[in-house]
């Protein structure tokens, strides 16, 4: 059942997140994450009333303008087959204590398999900054060949969907594999399979629709109804942005980005201070952030962990002790995924991150090529358990 969640009385921007996180969770004999100490998405919710004073309108904005600033890592390009945003500095002591807290995916692979014995995985990727590189150009975040065809392959082993804050057609474009799930919009345009007996054709806002290969599928979008305020905010941002050099807005279908990447850092606080003026005619809409990047989007009780919830129920791995749902993400989206398989120790989440950050993740990868080492790894585990088990009988 979807909960919308109107909320009507937005006077101040309330920043959730901004509490650190957990005690150390470096966990030796257990994959699982410790209780969720922080509520993860950052939202702003925005005034209904217009006659808010300036002073309190500046506040807002410069709240933002810090969340802004401390969005994403200062980028260290680096001439390397697979282009990283930024490398970890072996010297740094902060670094590698995080490092205790999130350990490498890839040097605790045994462990994991370990937990994973006897069980189905289940994969889930976000894609910027996990299986793309991230790239001042949004339209130019291309996925390495080799990492597609690690996707690929770890697809033929394990149900694996991508859950992206794209478009669900532009990430669809982007990864070209038919054979996964695709989640878009922040989860709130997914398309999962049809199974006999099934529940989640019981949510509101699903229905059958057909593939690009005319297969039967379930289509679920619960904030079909923004749609067209959507586009109308859309239109609006990017007339109010345009004198902003560098300025980009994206429309991502259930959700608007307003990139800053490329703006002078002397401008943010002018295209905070625009979108948050846009957004007081739009109390149903609220404002995150990522790397980077200002999102608008819906008011509703859907997430990316809904979005994992609500694919596991479709695939029928849901409530079953025998399935190991993990996922992989680098961005605050990504910290609601975390958080649900976190919870009775569903599965769990790796981070991508070079950088210390506080994440309800239980491991870390440092970018897209660990990413990739750690799906081949899964690759040859799966094969070599599933050869062992063929010598058995
Ligand atoms: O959930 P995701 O798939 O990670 O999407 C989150 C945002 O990703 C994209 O922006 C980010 O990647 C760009 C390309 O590398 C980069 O230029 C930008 O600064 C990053 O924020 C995407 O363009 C956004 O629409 C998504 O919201």
């Amino acid at each position: 059942m979807v909960q919308m969640d109107f909320k009507s009385n937005h006077n101040s921007p309330v920043l959730t997140d901004q509490v650190p996180v957990h005690k150390s969770r470096l966990r030796m004999s257990s994959i699982m994450p410790p209780a969720a100490t922080f509520s993860s998405s950052l939202f702003l919710n925005i005034p209904r009333r217009k006659n808010l004073s300036g002073k309190l309108d500046d506040v807002r904005a410069s709240s933002w303008l810090d969340a802004m600033k401390a969005s994403s890592p200062p980028s260290k390009k680096l001439n390397k087959e697979i282009n990283l945003d930024t490398v970890p500095d072996e010297t740094d002591s902060e670094y590698f204590s995080w490092l205790m807290k999130y350990p490498s995916a890839l040097s605790s692979f045994e462990q994991i398999m370990n937990f994973a014995k006897g069980k189905k995985i289940a994969l889930f990727l976000d894609y910027d900054g996990t299986l793309s590189p991230i790239v001042d150009n949004p339209e130019h975040a291309f996925m390495p060949s080799a990492i597609r065809f690690a996707v690929k392959n770890a697809a033929k082993y394990f149900p694996t969907a991508i859950i992206s804050g794209r478009s669900r057609d532009k990430v669809h474009g982007f990864v070209g594999l038919k054979e996964l799930y695709y989640a878009g919009s922040h989860g709130m345009d997914i398309v999962g399979p049809v199974r006999d007996s099934e529940s989640v054709a019981s949510h509101p806002n699903c229905i059958r629709s057909t593939d690009e290969q005319g297969k039967e599928v379930n289509l679920f979008q619960p904030a079909s109804e923004f749609l067209p305020m959507i586009e109308e905010i859309f239109r609006s941002l990017i007339e109010n942005t345009k004198d902003i050099i560098g300025s980009k807005v994206e429309n991502n279908k259930f959700c608007v980005s307003v990139h800053y990447r490329l703006v002078d850092e002397k401008n943010w606080d002018v295209i905070a201070q625009r979108v948050l003026e846009i957004l007081k005619n739009y109390p149903r809409l609220r404002l995150t952030y990522g790397r980077k990047v200002l999102e608008i989007r819906p008011i509703i009780d859907w997430n990316k962990g809904k979005a994992v919830e609500f694919l596991l129920e479709s695939l029928g791995l849901s409530n079953s002790d025998d399935v190991l749902p993990i996922y992989v993400g680098d961005d605050r989206t990504d910290e609601d995924a975390f958080k649900v398989l976190g919870e009775g120790n569903k599965g769990f989440g790796i981070l991508v991150s070079s950088v210390p950050k506080e994440s309800h993740a239980c491991y870390s990868l440092t970018d897209p090529s660990e990413v990739m080492e750690f799906l081949r790894s899964l690759v040859r585990w799966k094969k070599c358990e599933l050869g062992a088990a063929h010598l058995l009988t």
